[in-house]
């Protein structure tokens, strides 16, 4: 049998739609997001399960598929040099649009900020406070005030911050050698893990407020949460279909989830997460004034 990859909706009837699949406590959206459990997992994880990078992973059972990881320039012939717990994911305006990444560990993060500059990467979205619920989702990267810190061979300091109801923007310089960079970071705070955003608009307007600042251009957007996945996942598929209804009159959420999971683990976590993406568009096709 084929194995169905897209479900599109046409957008004039996707509030329709949404009322289907919502009936008898979402029972469509379960069978639908049911459907998406395997994809992808039949891919090896081969470099992730070496003695020395299994302790570069923050969950065991989160690892990164060998075709689509990241790989740091290698240190000499140090085995494992180039592992990070990091995999590109399609975007609306490329196919590697995204370096999702889990949220970097204390012993992970100075190869962190060399993944942020060696894909010549200009923008971090952050979909997770550091500590929620006294348990440590991120190690704290980047610097506390203005001085500027060292990771490995990379000096960080932070130029500005505007803080917002649900989230922050800075700006920080990078220094590596005699080149310099400036890097936006955008940080959703208020995002409970393994949840949705309350309200769920309050993300379209997170989006919105990161896609008027950072413009598609040919270098990669790192997006991580704690486990890069859940959070990270919802994102990309809003950011996605926030561009794509502007040209396109029809949606395909279930063929976006499924192209991400070809290339990360779990990418849109849980079903609540998956509707909150139905939710989100729903909204912006009713025009609920989101601004
Ligand atoms: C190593 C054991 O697996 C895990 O720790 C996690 C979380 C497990 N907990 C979990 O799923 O909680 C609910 C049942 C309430 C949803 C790791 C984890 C942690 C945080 C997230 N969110 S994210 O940061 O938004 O990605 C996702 C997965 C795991 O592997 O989950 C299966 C995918």
């Amino acid at each position: 049998s084929v194995i169905e990859t897209s479900r599109p909706v046409r957008i004039e009837n996707f509030s329709n739609h949404y009322r289907i699949m919502s009936a008898d406590s979402d029972f469509r959206f379960s069978e639908e997001f049911e459907e998406l459990k395997h994809v992808g997992r039949d891919q090896p994880c081969t470099f992730s399960d070496l003695p020395c990078n299994r302790p570069k992973n923050r969950f065991t059972n989160i690892l990164p598929y060998d075709h689509s990881r990241f790989k740091l320039q290698p240190v000499d012939d140090e085995e494992g040099s180039d592992y990070i717990n990091a995999n590109y994911v399609p975007g609306y305006n490329s196919p590697r649009e995204f370096l999702v990444t889990q949220g970097p560990l204390h012993s992970t993060r100075d190869d962190f900020w060399r993944m942020v500059w060696e894909s010549n990467s200009r923008a971090i979205i952050m979909l997770t406070r550091c500590v929620e619920k006294g348990r440590e989702k991120c190690d704290h990267y980047w610097p506390y005030d203005t001085m500027p810190v060292y990771y490995g061979d990379i000096s960080v300091q932070i130029l500005n911050e505007s803080r917002y109801q649900d989230w922050n923007i800075s700006e920080f310089m990078l220094c590596r050698g005699d080149q310099q960079r400036v890097i936006r970071h955008f940080h959703f705070t208020t995002w409970p893990d393994f949840g949705v955003p309350n309200p769920p608009h309050t993300l379209v307007r997170f989006v919105r407020a990161f896609r008027e600042r950072v413009l598609p251009d040919q270098r990669p957007i790192v997006v991580h949460c704690s486990a890069g996945v859940g959070r990270s996942g919802t994102f990309i598929c809003l950011d996605r279909i926030l561009q794509q209804i502007l040209v396109c009159d029809y949606v395909d959420i279930f063929g976006i989830v499924y192209a991400m999971r070809k290339e990360r683990v779990w990418m849109v976590q849980t079903e609540q997460q998956y509707i909150c993406i139905h939710q989100c568009l729903l909204a912006v096709l009713e025009g609920k004034d989101l601004s």
